[in-house]
């Protein structure tokens, strides 16, 4: 029997970002191991015109949730979804809503956070940090709280090449930004962002970084952990390989290439690409859960959830894996046939981006344009390129994070425990991890079906044929008017025409001879 599994059974467990990546994940894996919990509260906000109840709905009627039905067919009066904006004081919870929140909980789940690199440093301040103060003023007001683990990334202090499973001070503390955000004007905002968040590369790790500070100022006598994951990716097995739901990450740049809008890339093929399965995270996550609430260390731990130290891979290994698994199952409706290029040169990359990227673009614009439609390609590229840009930091440097109490959990953990809630990243083939997400990208994210495979192979033998078509075109084009203008062009072309006159003359003269 799973000691884990078994702690959060007749529990009252609080979640916020439930609705994100991580946090239907997490749901997922609580109501499929511990289907004796008591409730599920998350703090939700309505989006894009759907209601609390549809959201949740969505949620829990969607592939993901398939084996969940199946050992918990009572999830629906589970799980309670709480009207909360995390951008508003009290989150705008009613007064009923708070007090049961505050008189039931035992466990929270801190994920919510805004994870966008181009946030401005007000709201990334808000969701990130003042969020967090306020949810650990609540949390200190719940008699029955056992655990507060708070989701972290493992970037929030890349400023740094190694990190160790500390919390790092920041030279301005959190407070002081809070209360001057209250009165500086957007435009200065702006104006100092830089300076303070000095060499980080974007506020996301920055206020990820602050929240961590806030978390442990306030922490008080309440059991605290703090989880750094690196960048997470589609789930490795649970509850199948391959679950991905949004684009953020390597997710995004996966089907860019894989449409063949993303050619190239200033990446290092070295570096280490530290990525970490979302069911890993999870996993961790809940046995630290556990581990706080039953075992209370007297500090607050930061727990590594990263791949590099343990079982390296690196972009090179990667890119190439994501290239080979295209092969096999391409992407419906390509732009371009998929193809990568590594480089770590300035002028090389301001280069493909001209002629591999905004040329393409710009010429398919303009058959678009000569066929009565809307140019986008344009558009489309330059928000790649920009996205791509925010990514450069991450793929062209390595860090080392410390495991150590990462791996004095696992070493705490029952045999039956490391099965259940495995976090042991050295059991990855990133080889078939790699090739699953790809397929995960394809069939859970752009809802592309296994039967087009064959007309998605066609397609891009279509555009092969298309590209040497262009590129024979392009070159006579370009020795035409070579010929034209050069005489030693000309010398040339009359000296290649010539010799392959004598070749052949002399390869019927031989071929008569022998009949
Ligand atoms: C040569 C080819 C290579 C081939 C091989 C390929 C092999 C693989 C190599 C892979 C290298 C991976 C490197 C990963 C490094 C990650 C490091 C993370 C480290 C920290 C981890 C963390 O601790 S935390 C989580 C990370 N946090 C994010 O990862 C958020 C980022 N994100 C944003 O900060 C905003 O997204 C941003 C971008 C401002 C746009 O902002 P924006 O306003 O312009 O755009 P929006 O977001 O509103 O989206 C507008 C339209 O862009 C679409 N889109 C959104 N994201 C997209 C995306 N990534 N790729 C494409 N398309 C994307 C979207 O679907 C919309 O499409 P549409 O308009 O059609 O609906
Ligand atoms: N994904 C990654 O690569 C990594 C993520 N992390 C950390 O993991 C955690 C979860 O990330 P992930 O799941 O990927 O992020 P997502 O962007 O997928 O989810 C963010 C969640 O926060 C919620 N949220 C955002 N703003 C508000 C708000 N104003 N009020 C209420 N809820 C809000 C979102 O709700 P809504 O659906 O309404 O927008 C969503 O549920 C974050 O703390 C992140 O920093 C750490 C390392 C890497």
């Amino acid at each position: 029997m799973s000691m884990i599994a078994a702690f959060y059974g007749g529990k009252s467990i609080l979640i916020t970002g439930a609705t994100g990546f991580m946090g239907k994940v997490l749901m997922e894996k609580l109501f499929r191991t511990s289907p004796d919990l008591k409730v599920i509260y998350i703090l939700v906000r309505p989006k894009a015109g759907q209601t609390l109840q549809q959201r949740v709905f969505q949620i829990l009627n969607s592939k993901l949730f398939e084996k969940v039905k199946e050992v918990c067919p009572n999830v629906h009066e589970k799980i309670r979804a709480i009207y909360a904006d995390l951008n508003q004081n009290d989150f705008g919870i009613s007064k009923e809503d708070m007090q049961e929140l505050l008189s039931c909980t035992n466990i929270i789940f801190h994920c919510a956070a805004t994870v966008r690199f181009d946030d401005t440093l007000r709201h990334a301040v808000q969701l990130n940090v003042t969020a967090t103060q306020q949810l650990l003023l609540m949390a200190s007001q719940m008699p029955k709280l056992e655990a507060f683990i708070h989701i972290s990334t493992a970037f929030s202090n890349c400023n740094l090449k190694h990190i160790d499973e500390v919390i790092y001070p920041c030279p301005v503390e959190p407070k002081k930004i809070i209360d001057s955000l209250e009165w500086l004007d957007d435009a200065i905002i702006d104006e100092i962002t830089p300076k303070l968040i000095g060499d980080r590369p974007n506020t996301y790790t920055y206020t990820k970084a602050l929240g961590e500070m806030v978390v442990q100022q306030e922490s008080g006598n309440m059991n605290i952990a703090i989880i750094r994951p690196s960048i997470v990716g589609a789930t490795w097995q649970e509850p199948f390989p391959g679950w991905v739901d949004n684009l953020n990450g390597p997710s995004g740049l996966i089907i860019a290439a894989g449409k063949g809008f993303l050619r190239a890339i200033k990446a290092t093929p070295m570096a280490v690409a530290d990525l970490i399965p979302v069911d890993t995270v999870v996993n961790l996550t809940l046995a630290v859960g556990w581990y706080t609430a039953v075992h209370r260390p007297k500090s607050t731990l930061v727990y590594h959830c990263t791949s590099g130290n343990l079982n390296p891979c690196n972009w090179g290994k990667m890119g190439f894996q994501v290239l080979a698994t295209f092969e096999k199952i391409p992407l419906e409706r390509a732009f371009r046939r998929p193809y990568a290029d590594f480089t770590t040169n300035n002028f090389t990359t301001q280069y493909r981006n001209a002629v591999s990227h905004r040329a393409p673009a710009i010429i398919y614009d303009f058959y678009l344009r000569l066929t009565g439609r809307k140019p986008r390609m344009t558009k489309v590229m330059n928000r790649l390129l920009r996205t791509v840009s925010m990514m450069e930091y991450f793929i062209n440097r390595s860090w080392e994070w410390s495991t150590y109490n990462t791996e004095m959990l696992m070493s705490e953990l029952s045999p039956e425990d490391q099965r259940v809630f495995n976090f042991d990243v050295r059991q990855l083939n990133w080889l078939e991890y790699i090739e699953n997400y790809v397929l995960g990208v394809k069939k859970y994210l752009l809802k592309e079906d296994m039967a087009g495979i064959p007309e998605a192979k066609q397609h891009l033998k279509r555009l092969r044929n298309i590209h040497y078509l262009f590129n024979t075109a392009l070159f006579l084009i370009a020795w035409r008017l070579l010929i034209a203008r050069s005489q030693m062009a000309r010398n040339v072309w009359f000296f290649i025409v010539s010799f392959c006159y004598k070749f052949l003359s002399y390869f019927r003269a031989s071929s008569t001879l022998k009949v």
